[in-house]
């Protein structure tokens, strides 16, 4: 396992034997709010084609890596590359149209409005109308979902709620998709599920960056992981090797 010091320059935070560079990396970045460092030096590399698990104690800085990995939060300092290119400065919806796509975890579809018209409202922004019925459908069949386009968001299960959220977040045809914590509140089989959907989008193309805390999940995904403590990156690693680590289990408290 890549312990911080060792996984702090790019080399060493891209998986072994890969020679590309990362779609995503992270350098040094610190984002300060009033006298809180929420994240304090982060460095993190995505390779293009993963599936990242980012994991770490409440507080330790996940969402907020998320916001400036979108553009919604600026970094106070530190840098963040797409495909080498600079987009530090780049304001969400241009990081947005170069193929970043999030899902996070309070987003959700509107619940009055039938299936087919919450994926229609982000398909329109990308897609011409003609070719939103066939998007949906094949939208649908990613997430198990086939044949609802009538539904009512409301008469869906939890689950088929939150994997309609991630369709959506499918819609601009993204290269990049980040996941905040895509299974919270879901039973077992629907925990299950999400695996398998995220597994099938990424075997379609679509590098995962994923934030949980559900171990039973993570280890389903056997993603590289990352452990963020107290805004840096704590330590780095295939997902036994993170489960296996003393220092990663004592800032967890054992619940891994
Ligand atoms: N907009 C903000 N204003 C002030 N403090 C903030 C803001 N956003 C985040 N923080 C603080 O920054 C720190 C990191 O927060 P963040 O939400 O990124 O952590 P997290 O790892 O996602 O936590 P959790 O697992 O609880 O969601 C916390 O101390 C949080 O209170």
């Amino acid at each position: 396992m890549n312990a911080v010091p060792r996984a702090q320059g790019l080399a060493a935070a891209q998986p072994a034997g890969t020679a590309a560079p990362p779609i995503l990396d992270v350098r040094d970045v610190h984002k300060v709010f009033g006298g809180i460092r929420a994240l304090n030096g982060l460095s993190i590399a995505i390779a293009d084609g993963e599936i990242h698990c980012v994991l770490g104690p409440n507080g330790a800085g996940k969402s907020t890596f998320f916001k400036t990995l979108m553009g919604t939060d600026r970094p106070t300092s530190g840098t963040i590359h797409y495909r080498g290119s600079d987009i530090t400065r780049l304001p969400a919806f241009r990081r947005a149209r170069l193929g970043l796509s999030v899902k996070f975890q309070n987003i959700r579809a509107f619940s009055d409005l039938t299936v087919y018209q919450n994926l229609f409202v982000p398909l329109r922004r990308h897609h011409g109308v003609g070719e939103i019925p066939g998007r949906v459908a094949a939208l649908l069949a990613r997430i198990g979902l086939s044949g609802t386009e009538t539904r009512l968001v409301k008469e869906l299960s939890h689950g088929q709620q939150q994997w309609l959220a991630i369709a959506m977040a499918m819609a601009s045809d993204p290269t990049v998709l980040l996941l905040d914590e895509p299974t919270a509140g879901m039973s077992v089989e629907e925990t299950d599920k999400s695996a398998a959907i995220i597994r099938d989008l990424n075997a379609h193309g679509v590098t995962i960056v994923v934030i949980e805390h559900d171990m039973t999940f993570i280890r389903a995904l056997a993603a590289r992981t990352s452990v963020l403590h107290y805004g840096k990156l704590f330590a780095q690693g295939s997902f036994d090797e993170i489960a296996a680590d003393a220092d990663v289990r004592r800032i967890y408290l054992g619940s891994l």
